[in-house]
């Protein structure tokens, strides 16, 4: 273009050369008009110049409209292969892992397996041979898994609602499937990654969100915020489940995050993972004791051949089945055995329900089967994965899990194929398989035409080409709490929920969500709304610092056990457990939960609940990728802050609650204060409360005084020593704060992180293991009449009515509540438990997890 440009002022001397030559014909007409032939000359080639680019460009636009035309094309070819080939496989998959032996563990297992089949020795001459889609050996890597759930998370991309769960005995290594460790990542971080590498390859724009809970003693917790970790914190709004128009199940108030890249998701399963408890029992030193449920959803809008626009797949490490006298667990190790055992129990009976395709499918029997409704069945796709032990002693829960997931496995199926209908099945799936690789390579060639394209009309025009769908796309807020739905009570899932399945007085009092309190004669106000009086009083236990807090947490940490009370419910407290700063005093806590902001310090409830807030007001503003690290940052301050907070309102203006609101208001230090002083300022206060107000350790502390007096120490013992309890090796661990546990995966993701070992050391030793009244001096000095050694711990057994697990309360064996318990009824009680306890009660479940799963 530069040299036709040149090209007439070099040849000017020769033009003007020759035009004085013609001198004498030159008029002005004449140069006019041989001025317009040159100005139509030029402006005429700028036109043809322009006209050519478009030409190109027009070109280039076409080709990526026809390439795009032929992905789409290829991709719903791809969809329609893979869905074939994962019918043909059936809805539900089911794998089984089978865990290797421990280094020390030498003898012959009794089970044995191929790539498909697990063999059971039952004895010398009977085997029983379970079949599944793919076992993996004991020494199968995460890999070989890995590469057998990749249909699973293509099909995610195609639109259809998926789950992958690892159901298992405690102890098998369903954590280690789905996590990991650093060096062998395992199905969630790779699955999650996997579907952002097809995002990336796919010609669509996908929107991805993140969220992660856990069904903890049947109640849900959203793992993506700070949970109240004291009793007047703010309380998270109650999740809650619901289907919507078209059957697709969402929880209302479920924190979902926009996420755009993995290290963004790693990020919040991270901090999911730290607000996830485990604890160590006596099959598993760090055992998930509740269902961790992580939920990705896919959104793409404009996509025609997708199933759907939005769809999701759960990544879903269920709590571990367990024998609850083979565990030997007591007080809260039970109840959350037993909670397990039961949403499981109800998974196996919609998995039977599928299998048999009866019309009522029982989903609501649980929150687990709830929760996963619309990606259990159908026309979602489902990978279960059962783990079992190759040990002899587990071979009863062995056989009962593959039970179970042989349920599971004939869903789809139905009746036993023959081997010629198997092995033609196979061929066609062979086919398939090949056909989908041809038509994967295919889209990739397009893919890679299409990206070079673009960046050639990128090079004109300064941006990309955009498609016409790309256009409409509306960028969603980073963050979404799902919208109530207007309030129609009649529609609410846990509305209808059949009388058992509605929060019994044990889940609230454990989670305190879900607080449906009958209304009582002082006018009853939903919990969210006004939690009309709260008192609470904590205790905070120092836990011994590990490698791993000093290198991820400068600050120490202790295990603070908090117990509150409200007035609407006197039978209720909700016990929580947290993790939390270094502190070793007995601290006293009373408040009156006001709407009104509690100006506190730095951290402080109110803080936390108007960032809630916000949360909430977010919801409606449109964000962009750099909020995703300002919500990253509260979430991690949430996690941190954790302060008591102390409101002066409740306190009766004695000299002593002077002194304790004084305490309160010192910026959270706490009061030191003596064991009689301190039963003196609960005294007080509870004088100052309505009737209706209780503070649990203070009767506790009361009862055990009244023990004292109607028995002695001896005759209590002797009763007692008639009843051998094997699970009470320790003061009931009801009363006292569970061994916290940095949780599995959280450990390893920061070993990876910071690159120190997790220390095995602070598990059963640790200190918050040992019980209360021999680690605090000031409660000794309480009660010095009792000795603090081995003697103690039948007498916590003695208050059955107390720290039996709720549910047993419900039998109400005991005799009337309210009363005053006779010796004769806590002796009573403790029978009723220690016959529970050997399996010849039942305690009104219906079925027991492990009946009916041997059928
Ligand atoms: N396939 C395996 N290879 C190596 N180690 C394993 C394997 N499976 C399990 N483990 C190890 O066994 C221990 C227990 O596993 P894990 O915590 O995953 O069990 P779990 O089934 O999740 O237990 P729970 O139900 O009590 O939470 C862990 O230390 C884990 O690393």
């Amino acid at each position: 273009m530069e040299r036709t440009r040149s090209k007439p002022i070099r040849d000017l001397p020769e033009t003007i050369h020759s035009l004085l030559g013609l001198k004498s014909h030159m008029t002005s007409d004449w140069v006019k008009s041989v001025c317009n032939i040159v100005k139509n000359n030029s402006s005429t080639s700028k036109e043809e110049e322009d006209d050519s680019v478009s030409t190109d460009l027009q070109s280039i636009r076409d080709k990526l409209s026809a390439l795009t035309v032929q992905v789409n094309d290829q991709n719903k070819q791809r969809r329609q292969i893979l869905n074939e080939f994962l019918d043909l496989k059936g809805n539900m998959r089911v794998f089984c892992r089978v865990k290797p032996l421990g280094a020390s563990e030498k003898l012959r297992p009794p089970v044995a397996s191929d790539t498909r089949n697990v063999i059971i020795k039952l004895s010398e001459t009977k085997r029983k041979t379970y079949n599944f889609d793919r076992v993996f050996q004991p020494d199968s890597s995460q890999d070989d898994v890995i590469l057998e759930i990749e249909p699973v998370i293509k099909s995610v991309i195609d639109g259809y609602n998926a789950c992958i769960f690892a159901y298992g005995q405690t102890g098998t290594g369903k954590t280690y499937t789905m996590e990991g460790l650093p060096n062998s990542p395992g199905i969630v971080p790779r699955a999650i990654k996997g579907l952002f590498k097809q995002v990336e390859e796919s010609n669509h724009k996908f929107l991805i969100h993140f969220s992660m809970l856990e069904i903890y003693m049947g109640n849900l917790k959203d793992l993506l915020l700070s949970q109240a970790t004291k009793p007047i914190s703010p309380i998270p709004p109650s999740l809650s489940i619901h289907a919507d128009a078209s059957g697709e199940i969402e929880i209302d108030n479920l924190v979902n995050l926009k996420v755009d890249d993995f290290n963004q998701v790693f990020k919040l399963y991270k901090e999911g993972c730290r607000n996830r408890a485990t604890a160590s029992t006596n099959s598993n030193s760090a055992s998930s004791r509740s269902h961790c449920m992580i939920r990705v959803s896919v959104t793409c809008l404009g996509a025609s051949e997708r199933r759907r626009e939005t769809n999701k797949i759960w990544l879903v490490d269920l709590g571990g089945s367990e024998r609850v006298l083979k565990t030997r667990a007591t007080g809260r190790r039970f109840d959350e055995g037993k909670a397990i055992n039961l949403s499981l129990s109800a998974l196996g009976d919609v998995i039977n329900s599928l299998q048999r395709k009866n019309s009522h499918i029982p989903y609501r029997n649980s929150k687990l089967t709830q929760v996963l409704k619309d990606s259990l069945g159908q026309d979602s796709k489902t990978l279960m994965l059962v783990h079992i032990s190759p040990k002899e002693e587990d071979l009863c829960e062995t056989i009962c899990s593959l039970n179970f997931a042989t349920r599971a496995k004939n869903i789809h199926l139905g009746q036993d194929e023959s081997t010629e209908e198997q092995q033609k099945k196979e061929a066609v799936m062979m086919n398939l398989q090949k056909m989908m690789e041809k038509i994967e390579q295919e889209r990739e060639m397009s893919l890679r035409e299409m990206r070079n394209l673009n960046k050639t009309l990128e090079k004109f025009t300064g941006k990309p080409h955009v498609i016409e769908e790309e256009e409409k796309d509306v960028i969603r807020e980073e963050i979404q709490v799902t919208p109530k739905k207007p309030k129609n009570k009649s529609r609410r899932a846990s509305d209808v929920f059949p009388s058992f399945m509605r929060p019994t007085a044990s889940s609230r009092r454990l989670s305190g969500a879900d607080f449906s309190v009958t209304p009582n004669a002082s006018g009853y106000k939903s919990r969210r709304n006004s939690m009309i009086s709260v008192r609470a009083e904590s205790v905070r236990l120092p836990v011994k610092k590990n490698r791993y807090d000093s290198a991820c947490d400068s600050s120490d940490r202790s295990v603070s056990k908090s117990t509150c009370v409200m007035r609407q419910n006197t039978s209720d407290d909700a016990t929580v457990y947290s993790q939390d700063i270094s502190e070793c005093d007995i601290k006293l806590v009373v408040s009156e939960h006001k709407p009104k902001a509690l100006q506190m310090g730095p951290g402080s409830a109110t803080k936390s609940r108007s960032k809630i807030c916000n949360f909430e007001k977010d919801a409606a503003q449109k964000m962009d990728g750099t909020e995703f690290s300002r919500i990253n940052s509260w979430l991690r301050s949430q996690s941190e802050n954790r302060s008591y907070v102390l409101d002066k309102d409740q306190l009766p203006a004695t000299p002593q609650n002077r002194s304790l609101e004084k305490s309160s208001t010192q910026s959270l230090t706490t009061e030191k204060i003596t064991g009689n002083e301190f039963l003196e300022k609960l005294e007080d206060i509870e004088e100052s409360k309505t009737d209706e107000t209780v503070v649990k350790p203070t009767q506790m502390l009361k009862k055990l005084f009244e023990l004292q007096c109607l028995c002695s120490a001896e005759e209590e013992d002797q009763i007692l020593s008639r009843f051998p309890n094997p699970g009470y090796e320790d003061v009931d661990e009801s009363l006292y704060p569970p061994v916290l546990e940095n949780d599995g995966f959280s450990q390893h993701i920061d070993n990876e992180w910071f690159g120190v070992n997790h220390s095995a050391a602070w598990e059963r030793d640790s200190p918050a293991t040992i019980p209360l009244l021999e680690r605090e001096p000031d409660l000794k000095q309480l009660l010095p009449e009792l000795a603090f050694d081995h003697s103690l711990k039948p007498r916590g057994l003695a208050f059955a009515e107390d720290v039996a697990p709720p549910l047993l309360r419900a039998q109400e064996t005991l005799g009337e509540r309210g009363k005053a318990p006779t010796f004769m009824q806590k002796v009573q009680a403790l029978c009723f438990r220690i016959l529970l306890g050997l399996g010849f009660i039942d305690v009104g479940y219906g079925n027991d997890f492990f009946s009916g799963l041997t059928k």
